[in-house]
């Protein structure tokens, strides 16, 4: 059993005051509204009920792609003795493959035990296998081939190559195989990298994607995948990505542009974008350049539109603004170190961004404003306060919409609500409507589909008026 996700005290105060306003209080009453967090906080501790891909339609038919994508999970199924996979197109987005998991198992716990950090665990919730350097601690003497049962080290607590059981508080996350022993982890010169425990055995069965046809499939998100196409990027166009890394969304925009036009992908850290070029390279992707760029700083007005930024205000047809933010959205998240400074340092941040975008957009220009957070102050307040701000942006509605409308917002209307696009647990369309139903969606409320079982994400539209 999973437990919810923990966060410090102060940041659990501030995520959820910021979700439940006083108005929702006096609505809903403080009971039901703290126990609708409580519920919020153990779905995130879990991982989503889908594994999404997207696939380069570019390159190849999307029946061709999920053939290729079914014959190698088969195999991979079939070594760990899982039934077949299940692999379908998305009814609504040609370009996204969707597998459903299957979890969570009832394991057995077997003696051998193998400690594994948050991060890594993380990974494992959602289908991979441990790589030898993903291994804190292993029981003295074991052998290639021993099965093993994996725990995540909750606290930060174990010591690499720990020689005795770990005493902290660890969290099951399956069994496996072990390809290694741990002499070759702990000892060993020569056998330090490579997959060092199979998991056949994971509380939640998901495809393990490393490597899997990297010129044609991207492992990314649902809600991200569905953020390229609300900006809808044309052939031709020229478009900004302003917090690109690690290139997710820039190359999917490069995809639907049809790899023609120009598309300028910033990212603040160098190192990041090093991600970008390869993920544009992989996918054979021309159109797009790269900068290490602060984009807070990327408007000048005596700047050029060729080259290098800053560039000059009324630049762009379509920009992303795929902003940092908390990440709270993302699934599975066990426990989050953030403190309250960090989490609340991001609004301010987030503005000073959506204002350099409203200037580099050009007149009738799309802007799409998103993050993987769930907080309201990253989400719905940033949109408020854009709207007060910036009198020549008009909020627009989004195709395709799957994903549920806004968190309710005292600064908007309905039709404003049903502009924008949140995804993951979220507040009943019918409730704010009705005081007596205080459910939020769950399984049993079409909540275990793959639209909706999915990370915390934000989506918002905008058009600059001509
Ligand atoms: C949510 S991630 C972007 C994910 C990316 N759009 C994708 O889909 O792969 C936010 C990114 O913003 C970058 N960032 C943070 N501050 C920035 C700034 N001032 N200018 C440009 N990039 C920034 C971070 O390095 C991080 O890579």
């Amino acid at each position: 059993m999973i437990s919810p996700l923990e966060l410090h005290p102060e940041v659990s105060k501030y995520v959820e005051e910021s979700l439940f306003h006083e108005q929702m209080i006096k609505d809903y009453g403080e009971e039901t509204c703290s126990s609708l967090f409580r519920h919020l906080l153990a779905y995130l501790s879990t991982p989503p009920s889908y594994t999404t891909l997207r696939i380069n339609v570019l390159s190849a038919s999307a029946s061709d792609i999920r053939k290729q994508v079914e014959q190698i999970l088969t195999k991979q199924y079939k070594k760990k003795d899982w039934p077949p996979p299940v692999i379908d197109v998305h009814p609504m987005i040609a370009d996204m493959l969707v597998i459903r998991n299957d979890g969570p198992h009832d394991i057995k716990q077997v003696e051998n035990e193998v400690i594994i950090d948050l991060s890594c665990g993380t990974a494992v919730l959602r289908g991979a296998d441990i790589y030898i350097q993903g291994i804190l601690a292993a029981t003295p003497g074991m052998r290639v081939g021993d099965e093993v049962s994996v725990y995540v080290d909750l606290d930060r607590g174990c010591r690499k190559g720990l020689t005795k059981p770990y005493e902290g508080r660890k969290l099951f996350v399956g069994n496996g195989m072990a390809l290694c022993s741990r002499q070759d982890v702990f000892c060993s010169k020569e056998k330090t990298s490579g997959v060092g425990i199979q998991m056949t055995k994971p509380l939640y069965q998901s495809p393990s994607l490393s490597g899997l046809i990297p010129d044609l499939v991207y492992p990314q998100n649902l809600p991200s995948i569905v953020c390229s196409h609300v900006l809808d990027p044309q052939p031709g166009e020229l478009i900004l990505d302003m917090c690109a890394a690690p290139g997710g969304k820039t190359s999917h925009i490069a995809t639907l542009m049809r790899d023609k036009g120009r598309l300028v992908a910033l990212d603040k850290s160098k190192n990041k974008t090093t991600k970008i070029r390869d993920c544009c390279q992989q996918w054979g992707l021309h159109s797009v350049e790269v900068y290490a760029f602060d984009a807070t700083k990327c408007l000048d007005s005596s700047s050029v539109i060729e080259g290098a930024p800053p560039y000059p205000p009324n630049t762009f047809s379509r920009i992303l603004l795929d902003a940092p933010c908390s990440g709270l959205g993302q699934r599975p998240s066990l426990k989050s170190h953030m403190t309250l400074a960090e989490v609340s340092s991001y609004p301010p941040l987030q503005r000073q961004l959506f204002s350099k975008a409203v200037e580099l957009l050009a007149p009738g220009g799309i802007l799409v404003y998103s993050t993987c957070t769930i907080t309201v102050s990253e989400n719905e307040d940033i949109v408020t306060w854009a709207l007060k701000e910036f009198p020549d942006i008009s909020l627009q509605s989004q195709s395709p919409h799957i994903g549920r409308s806004s968190w309710p917002h005292r600064l908007f209307t309905v039709r404003q609500c049903e502009m924008l696009q949140r995804f993951g647990l979220s507040w009943t369309k019918d409730l704010s409507h009705s005081s007596g139903n205080t459910s939020v969606d769950d399984a049993s409320e079409a909540g275990d589909s793959v639209d909706s079982n999915t990370i915390g994400f934000f989506i918002a539209k905008f058009i600059k008026l001509q």
